[in-house]
């Protein structure tokens, strides 16, 4: 059984060593309040000696293992979190206050995974070469060979904390970087533990370094103006990631976004009802509705359009919402007051935009200790226009606001009427209706049928605001090397 309870204070691990910060911060359950840890905060000065051990780590041991060798090095780091398993399922509780068999089924799982798959990834892919005739009857043999780019930043955010910083991780090392980590300030836990494991696994020092604190005037900020970085790979606002293009302009590093989205679900009347109801109220509430891809716009076509507004009406009324440990809990807390006074400012803005409220719009009361903490019903809109900013902006909460559609040309438009392209889900039953959107809706990843259905291997990343690159398979590992063409005179 995992328990949420206080934590020591969290340092920083720097070239090998866990060490302090010049001050702390505190890091508050957003469960009931309670201070869960005292959190170690980097200096400038510490960010730019975490880089510079990075560095200097490449010309070291770790610099001469082969692709195996460090493939066995990520396996090895997979095993570390599954011999601490509830512990990760712990620290993931305590700072998001998510349901426990949420981070059991995903958070920690895909921790594992992410190291696993690209390690074998890394250990299996093959170059690229060809042949070219010379008109004086010779050839030449051209191959490429994979290099690591260097020492990686890599900044992650708070809603799925370890699966997104290991998502990266994992590739980023099996391609022979070293890296920095910068988790967000709301949940430094897991990423703190993970360090445990790279350290009891003997990754050789200041191949993993993990500086905590905050974006702007902090050690975020601080990581993506070192000198010696060679790429930033991001995920986080889209504002954050413009910040951060910014930072790194000067130097023209490379860099991979993962952004922000104001997704779509479209459901078709012909689509399978109860499938597309289930669908979609996993979509528009999964994590509290704090999942990039969460769907917190829903087009209904009209003849269903009533039917389904209050079959989701009910499926969110039937969600159950409580502590992280109690059986059968679906639904936590939003990660932070801060974060649930962004939500509660677009519940209050849909109010004066005119909305229907179909159901939520609150805060729930339970007379316990949990009126401490960052709770909000799901919440279901209808009625607004499309340039409603509820409608327009991400406000990555328990939210989604239906609106009825009559045909494939009208609801195509309005799904790419967005300044944001990264997914959508599309309920139909009709095979050829469904691949004829798809390829027309503007996003990076189109489910049918399905929603946060993940093959490892696919690549993953959105357009326009939310995001540049993609990362997953061998996209991953592309992002992660820099590849050299070979061309020899035979
Ligand atoms: N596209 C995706 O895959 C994806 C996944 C998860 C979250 N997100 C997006 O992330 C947002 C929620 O996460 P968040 O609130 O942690 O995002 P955020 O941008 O506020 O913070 C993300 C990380 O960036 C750091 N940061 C902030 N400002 C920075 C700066 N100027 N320089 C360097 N680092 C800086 C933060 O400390 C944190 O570690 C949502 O918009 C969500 O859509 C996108
Ligand atoms: O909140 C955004 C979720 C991103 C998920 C992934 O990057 C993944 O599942 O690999």
């Amino acid at each position: 059984m995992a328990t949420y309870q206080s934590a020591p204070d969290l340092p920083l691990y720097i070239d090998g060593q866990f060490v302090d910060g010049f001050r702390q911060f505190d890091n508050i359950s957003p469960v009931d309040g309670h201070l869960v840890s005292r959190v170690a905060e980097a200096s400038e000065a510490q960010v730019a000696a975490a880089v510079k051990a990075a560095q200097a780590a490449l010309s070291g041991p770790w610099g001469q293992l082969s692709v195996p060798a460090r493939a066995a090095l990520m396996h090895r780091v997979a095993d570390g979190i599954e011999a601490r398993f509830e512990e990760f399922v712990a620290a993931e509780v305590a700072d998001t206050g998510r349901p426990e068999n949420l981070a059991r089924t995903l958070d920690v799982p895909r921790a594992i995974a992410n190291f696993r798959t690209f390690a074998d990834l890394a250990a299996t892919s093959v170059s690229e070469c060809c042949e070219t005739p010379q008109a004086d009857g010779g050839l030449l043999f051209n191959y490429t060979v994979r290099k690591p780019l260097g020492v990686v930043a890599v900044i992650s955010p708070w809603n799925l904390p370890l699966l997104l910083l290991t998502w990266k991780l994992g590739p980023a090392l099996a391609m022979g970087n070293t890296v920095v980590c910068k988790p967000s300030e709301e949940t430094p836990s897991s990423a703190t533990l993970l360090a445990e494991v790279m350290h009891a696994v003997g990754l050789p020092a200041g191949v993993f370094n993990l500086i905590h604190g905050f974006g702007p005037g902090s050690a975020g900020e601080f990581l993506t103006r070192q000198p010696e970085i060679a790429a930033v790979s991001f995920t986080g606002e889209s504002r954050t990631g413009s910040a951060i293009m910014k930072a790194v302009a000067d130097g023209v590093k490379e860099v991979s976004f993962e952004l922000g989205g104001k997704n779509a679900a479209v459901v078709f009347a012909d689509a399978d009802f109860d499938a597309a109801v289930a669908g979609v109220a996993r979509s528009s509430f999964f994590n509290t509705g704090q999942v990039c891809l969460c769907s917190e716009r829903v087009y209904v076509e009209r003849p269903i359009f009533d039917r389904f507004v209050a079959a989701l009406k009910e499926r969110a009324e039937a969600l159950k919402i409580g502590y992280p440990n109690e059986a059968g809990v679906e639904l936590g807390p939003l990660v932070s007051q801060k974060h649930r006074d962004k939500v509660l400012s677009y519940f209050a803005l849909a109010r004066t935009e005119g909305a229907n409220l179909i159901t939520g719009g609150d805060v729930p009361l339970f007379g316990d200790a949990r009126d401490n903490g960052s709770w909000v019903r799901p919440t279901i809109w209808t009625g607004l226009g499309d340039d409603a900013r509820c409608v327009r902006e991400e406000i990555f909460g328990p939210v989604c606001h239906i609106a009825p559609f009559d045909d494939e040309e009208e609801v195509l438009a309005r799904v790419n009427d967005s300044q944001y392209g990264l997914a959508c889900a599309l309920w139909t039953s009709q095979v050829g209706r469904a691949h004829r959107l798809a390829r027309r809706v503007h996003t990076g990843i189109v489910w049918v049928n399905s929603w946060y259905a993940r093959d490892l291997r696919t690549p993953f990343g959105g357009s326009k605001l939310s995001g540049m690159g993609r990362e997953g398979g061998r996209h991953s590992l592309d992002f992660y090397s820099e590849i050299s063409n070979i061309c020899i005179k035979l």
